[in-house]
C-alpha cells in the first residue's frame, strides 16, 4: 500500500497530502465511502458540521479503529465551525457536537468555515421573509480566540481558517498566539489561486484545495455548464500521461505542494483518485495546466453577498 506523503505544518503536526472529501455525500453512502477509502490507504478525512453527514462518517471511522485496521493516531481529521456558531460562547459546544457526531474525542484539524457569522444558533441557513440569509456581525477574530483555546484544552490539534482572503488572514495574523496552520480554499486549473497560495506560504499556511475536480455535482450547477473534467486541454494530457483527467488535476496539486481533498462515494474513483503517487507532470505540463487559470469559482457563496466579512467581493485574493 502507497505510504501518503505528508506536510509539515507551522505547528510541527503533519497533514497527509490527499484526503477524502465528504460535501455532497449522502449519509447512506457515505460511511462505505470512508470504509473503502480507509482500505485503500486514505488517511486524512475533511468533514463539516454543515455537511449532516458526520455521524455517518463517524461510523466508518469507529468500525475501522475497532477492526483493527488504523489507530486513531494514524488517521487525520478536520472538521469546520459552520457559520451560525461564530459567537464566542457558542464555538467549544459547536465543535464538541462534531466531536461526538464523529465519534472521537479530538480534531486533527478544525477551521472556521467561512469568514461570515449568520444569525445565530437556530436554522443553518437563517434567513428572512424575502429569502436572504439573515447575517451576525461577530468579528471571526472573536472566533479565533475561542478556536485558540479549544487547542489549549486538547479537544483540537491543530486550528486554521477556511475561504478567508489576505486581508482576513492578515487581521487573524496580528492577534493570534496560535498561528492558522491551513487556510481551505477552492482551487483547481480554473482556480489556481497563485497570489494566494504565494501569501500563504510567506506566512507559513499550507493552503488545501477544495473542489479540486470543480466540484461537479454541486447543487447549483447547471446541465449546460461545462465541466473541469471534460476541458479537452486536460483530457489530452491525461492521454499523455496514461492517466485520467481526475487524476492529473490530483496531481498537479500535490505536485505543487497543496493538499487535496477530491469528494466521492464511488469505490472506483475513491482508488482512481488515490492512485497519482506513481507519475510525475514535467515542468512544461504543470505550467501549462497553470496557465489555463482564469480566477472561476465553482463555489462562489453568492447567497452571502453584501455581508461585510465576504471574502471574495472586495478584494483581489
Ligand atoms: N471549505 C469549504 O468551504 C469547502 C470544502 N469542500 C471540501 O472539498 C471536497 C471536494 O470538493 P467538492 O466540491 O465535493 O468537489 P470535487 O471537485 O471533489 O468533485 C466531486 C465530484 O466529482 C466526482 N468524481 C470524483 N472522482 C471522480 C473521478 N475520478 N472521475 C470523475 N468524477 C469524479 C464525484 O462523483 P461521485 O461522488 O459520484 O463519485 C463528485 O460528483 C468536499 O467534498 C469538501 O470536503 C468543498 C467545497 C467547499
Ligand atoms: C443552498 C444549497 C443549494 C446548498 C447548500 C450547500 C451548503 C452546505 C452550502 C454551504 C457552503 C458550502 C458550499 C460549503 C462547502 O464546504
Amino acid at each position: 500500500m502507497v505510504k501518503l506523503p505528508g506536510v509539515v505544518l507551522n505547528n510541527g503536526l503533519q497533514i497527509p497530502i490527499f484526503g477524502l472529501g465528504t460535501w455532497k455525500s449522502q449519509p447512506g453512502q457515505v460511511t462505505q465511502a470512508v470504509k473503502d477509502a480507509i482500505d485503500i490507504g486514505y488517511r486524512h478525512i475533511d468533514c463539516a458540521f454543515i455537511y449532516g453527514n458526520e455521524n455517518e462518517v463517524g461510523e466508518a471511522i469507529s468500525a475501522k479503529i475497532e477492526e483493527g485496521k488504523v489507530k486513531r493516531e494514524d488517521l487525520w481529521i478536520t472538521s469546520k465551525l459552520w457559520n451560525t456558531f461564530h459567537r464566542p460562547d457558542l464555538v467549544e459546544g459547536a465543535l464538541r457536537k462534531s466531536l461526538k457526531n464523529l465519534r472521537v474525542d479530538y480534531l486533527d484539524l478544525y477551521l472556521i468555515h467561512w469568514p461570515m457569522a449568520y444569525k445565530e444558533d437556530g436554522e443553518l441557513f437563517p434567513k428572512d421573509e424575502q429569502g436572504n440569509i439573515l447575517f451576525s456581525n461577530v468579528d471571526y477574530v472573536d472566533t479565533w480566540k475561542e478556536l485558540e483555546k479549544a487547542v489549549q484544552k486538547g479537544l483540537v490539534k491543530s486550528i486554521g481558517l477556511s475561504n478567508f482572503n489576505r486581508k482576513q488572514i492578515e487581521r487573524i495574523l496580528n492577534v493570534a498566539t496560535i498561528k492558522p496552520v491551513i487556510n481551505q480554499v477552492e482551487c483547481h486549473p480554473y482556480l489556481t489561486q497563485d497570489k494566494l497560495l504565494n501569501f500563504c506560504k510567506s506566512k507559513g499556511i499550507v493552503i488545501t484545495a477544495y473542489s479540486p475536480l470543480g466540484s461537479p455535482d454541486r447543487p447549483w450547477a447547471k446541465a449546460d455548464e461545462p465541466k473541469l473534467l471534460d476541458d479537452p486541454k486536460l483530457v489530452n494530457l491525461a492521454k499523455k500521461y496514461n492517466k485520467s483527467t481526475a487524476q492529473v488535476v490530483l496531481r498537479f496539486q500535490v505536485q505543487r505542494g497543496v493538499v487535496t481533498i477530491p469528494k466521492s462515494v464511488t469505490k472506483s474513483r475513491i482508488a482512481e483518485n488515490f492512485n497519482i503517487f506513481d507519475f510525475e507532470l514535467s515542468k512544461e505540463d504543470l505550467e501549462c495546466i497553470g496557465s489555463f487559470n482564469v480566477n472561476q469559482r465553482f463555489v462562489p457563496m453568492t447567497a452571502a453577498l453584501g455581508h461585510p466579512h465576504h471574502p471574495f467581493e472586495n478584494d483581489e485574493y
